[in-house]
């Protein structure tokens, strides 16, 4: 459902700071993959959603997407179609806007009606969205999203992503910000809500237990190229020294990241 196909981006080109972020990616997704991106610090994990959204155009290569290649295309274009989750909980909601006004807003922008358009059932459908979350929200529809806790933003943010049903769902180290019980929370939730929508998504994380357990496949990247594409049993068999030690056979070094978890 997703290509890339020769992906290329360097930043700062003829620079001293030049920077090969993207190296020839090759990578196709298939529909109702659930992806776990890991990779050393810097290695291009961010700036390949950030291609695959649009922020800037790649140098080289052709994203496609359902057939259609949106290469070109801004990322205002491609935001119908790829929701993307910040590992910061205080973007992508409005604060000075309730629950419910935060929920509109995702909702009538596919749905193509004016936020003052919602009705009755649409109302409903928000309320049983929420109290899936278990976290009580349903019944705190009217509150500020600016007064709820970082864990409960980052639900509500998920939740805007995911109503609109996207094509695709990129996850951005999206519990880093949180505290590891909540963080545990909002990743059920988040693999309660892909399974239930059939989404394809891909999660950016530093947590390497988790990124082995999530989802049906890993990546990982480093020096701005997939270095490891695993799936299936493979995956099912890794153990974390042998991931390690693939890495450091592989690249000659060992694998380093300020933030990188590797116990459960
Ligand atoms: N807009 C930009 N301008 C210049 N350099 C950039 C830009 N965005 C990313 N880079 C550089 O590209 C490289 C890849 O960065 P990226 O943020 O994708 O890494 P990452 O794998 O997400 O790392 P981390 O785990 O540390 O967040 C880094 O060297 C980074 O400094």
């Amino acid at each position: 459902m997703l290509k890339l196909m020769n992906v290329n981006k360097t930043f700062n080109k003829g620079t001293i700071n030049e920077r090969n972020a993207l190296d020839h990616i090759e990578l196709h997704v298939n529909p109702g993959d659930f992806i776990t991106i890991i990779g050393s610090n810097g290695a291009g994990k961010s700036t390949l959603f950030n291609a695959i959204c649009g922020q800037f155009l790649v140098d080289s290569g052709q994203i496609i997407l359902d057939q259609r290649n949106i290469t070109a295309f801004s990322d205002h274009q491609r935001a119908f179609e790829i929701g993307r989750l910040m590992q910061d909980p205080m973007k992508g909601t409005a604060p000075n806007m309730t629950i419910e006004e935060n929920l509109a807003l995702a909702f009538t922008r596919k749905a193509k009606r004016g936020l003052f358009a919602l009705n009755k059932s649409d109302r409903s459908k928000f309320r049983e969205i929420l109290s899936q979350l278990e976290l009580g929200l349903e019944d705190r529809m009217k509150t500020k999203v600016g007064q709820l806790s970082g864990g409960q933003r980052q639900a509500v943010t998920l939740i805007m992503c995911t109503i609109a049903e996207p094509k695709l769902l990129l996850l951005d180290e999206h519990t880093a910000a949180l505290d590891p019980e909540t963080a545990q929370k909002i990743l059920a939730i988040t693999e309660k809500i892909i399974a239930r929508d059939h989404l394809t998504a891909m999660m950016i994380t530093h947590d390497i237990h988790a990124a082995l357990k999530l989802g049906n496949r890993t990546i990982m990247m480093d020096d701005g190229q997939i270095i490891l594409d695993i799936a299936g049993k493979d995956r099912s068999a890794l153990t974390m020294d042998e991931l390690l030690s693939f890495y450091s056979k592989e690249r000659k070094k060992q694998l380093a990241n300020d933030r990188m978890l590797f116990t459960s």
